[in-house]
């Protein structure tokens, strides 16, 4: 039986993965208890022991777990953004490419994709790969989050009584354009550049809809809408990815949609003329949670979703 611990389980990433594992009888997940949670010995020992670890951790602790690991046959799926553009770590996201996939399933280092950039990356990457959108584009993306987005913080602030009212209207954030998830849109994307970057959080507690806006222009010259659906209606055919012609809800696209799940649907909407990409999912589930157990079954040789909450 594989020994798994979860670094970082009292935290909301943690608990959702720990509730996806509960059942499994192929594995020993192991966590610590709330007075060795952040012990670095304790750390130390339950990290070395297991076959896998998965770091549910903010960027500092996180990378303070892989330098504690001394085990070469532990396999590391950092949740965090610490690794995710770093040497020698696969990119957990394998419905990009076979490659992509090879990767996680050999790799011994996995950085999972979390929250905004799985979205973006989601829809650009086969359009970049494909030669519709040009390398040199300059794109904008829009992206809505529920506020467990934020942790365990985001979330006391969202359900203290009272709080500000503030919190009732959704707020953009990351105004300076320094997003922590640039770096990754970039780089996986195929792009030249980074989005300018729009993240939006609402008052709703998980649930993502990314969506970057396009022209006629900003594909290749010859391309239209119509080669952008057969692109996604190519590449993302499910379980976990899919593309869907019309996901909306009669004209509209609620974020929370798909909140609970691990599935993504990928969709297009507009006219010949101006259009939008768009990616809805859980920031829980494939954007943080359900990433990191698709590529824990993919290390482990198993069914890639097994235990995945998939919506039909
Ligand atoms: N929430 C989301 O939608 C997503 C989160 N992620 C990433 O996953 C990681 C975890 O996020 P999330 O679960 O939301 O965060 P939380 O704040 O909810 O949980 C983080 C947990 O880590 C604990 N922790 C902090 N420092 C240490 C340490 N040195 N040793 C051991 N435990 C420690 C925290 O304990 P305490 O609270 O007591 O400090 C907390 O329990 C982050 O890197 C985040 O960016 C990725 C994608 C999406
Ligand atoms: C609402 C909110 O604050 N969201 C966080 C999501 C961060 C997150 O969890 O990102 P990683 O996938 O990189 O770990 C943010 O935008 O910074």
């Amino acid at each position: 039986m594989k020994q798994v611990f979860i670094d970082g389980s009292a935290g909301t990433t943690g608990l959702r993965i720990q509730e996806r594992l509960a059942g499994r009888t192929d594995l020993d997940v192991r966590t610590l208890p709330e007075a060795l949670r952040k012990d670095p010995d304790a750390r130390r020992e339950a990290l070395n022991a297991a076959d896998a670890a998965i770091l549910c951790l903010p960027d500092e602790a996180a990378r303070e777990s892989v330098s504690l690991i001394t085990n070469p046959n532990t396999v590391v799926l950092d949740a965090s953004t610490a690794h995710r553009t770093a040497t020698g770590w696969a990119y957990g996201f394998p419905e990009l490419s076979p490659e992509f996939e090879r990767r996680v399933r050999t790799g011994r280092r996995i950085a999972v994709p979390g929250c905004h950039a799985s979205g973006f990356i989601a829809l650009t990457e086969p359009l970049v790969a494909a030669g519709l959108l040009p390398r040199s584009a300059r794109l904008s993306c829009y992206s809505l989050t529920g506020y467990s987005g934020g942790g365990r913080k985001m979330i006391a602030q969202y359900e203290s009584s009272p709080r500000s009212g503030l919190l009732d209207s959704p707020r953009i954030y990351a105004l300076g354009q320094h997003h922590k998830h640039l770096p990754e849109m970039q780089a996986y994307s195929g792009l030249d550049s980074a989005p300018v970057f729009l993240p939006v959080v609402g008052d709703f507690y998980s649930g993502m809809l990314v969506t970057v806006p396009l022209t006629a222009q900003d594909l290749a010259p010859g391309r239209s809408l119509e080669d952008v659906r057969s692109a996604y209606r190519q590449a993302y055919q499910g379980p976990v990815v899919r593309y869907v012609e019309q996901p909306d809800e009669a004209g509209f696209m609620a974020a929370s949609a798909l909140s609970g799940y691990d599935s993504m649907q990928v969709s297009v909407f507009g006219c010949e003329e101006r259009f939008v990409l768009a990616a809805r999912y859980d920031n829980l589930g494939k954007g943080a949670s359900g990433a990191a157990i698709e590529c824990l079954n993919l290390v482990l040789g198993e069914d890639p979703v097994r235990g995945l909450r998939l919506a039909d």
